[in-house]
């Protein structure tokens, strides 16, 4: 087993607590889908919001998810104006065990924030 790191994004439509929940539930059941993950591979989480987003932590959400016994830290993104610069856009960094290369990764990019990594494939 090898640890690697696993990127994730997302954006929110409004600022509520429901879609804090709603979509950051959606990116780490995805990021985990994806990459054939269970929640026991899981070492870390990082969570990132802009600094629109006030109505719930991101950790929060991935509780709701299921996901209670995983050390999670949440933190403000920069406000670097630029293209990655998108509104109401929550973040993820997750450390997790893997037997697989670290190119066979599939890094998970949703809704508005696709647009970061246009050069990751779907
Ligand atoms: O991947 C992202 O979410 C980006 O916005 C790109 C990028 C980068 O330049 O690598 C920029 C800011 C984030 O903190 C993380 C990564």
């Amino acid at each position: 087993m090898k640890v690697a790191a696993l990127r994730g994004a997302t954006t929110l439509d409004e600022d509520t607590r429901d879609q804090v929940l709603e979509r950051t539930g959606e990116l780490i059941r995805a990021m985990l889908e994806r990459n054939d993950l269970h929640t026991d591979d899981l070492i870390s989480l990082v969570l990132t919001a802009t600094d629109d987003v006030r109505s719930e932590f991101p950790a929060a959400a991935v509780r709701a998810a299921g996901i209670s016994d995983v050390p999670m830290l949440c933190a403000r993104e920069l406000a670097i104006e630029g293209p990655s610069n998108i509104p109401r856009c929550i973040r993820l960094l997750a450390h997790l065990q893997t037997d697989r290369e670290r190119g066979e990764l599939r890094h998970v990019y949703l809704r508005d924030a696709r647009q970061l990594r246009s050069d990751l494939r779907e």
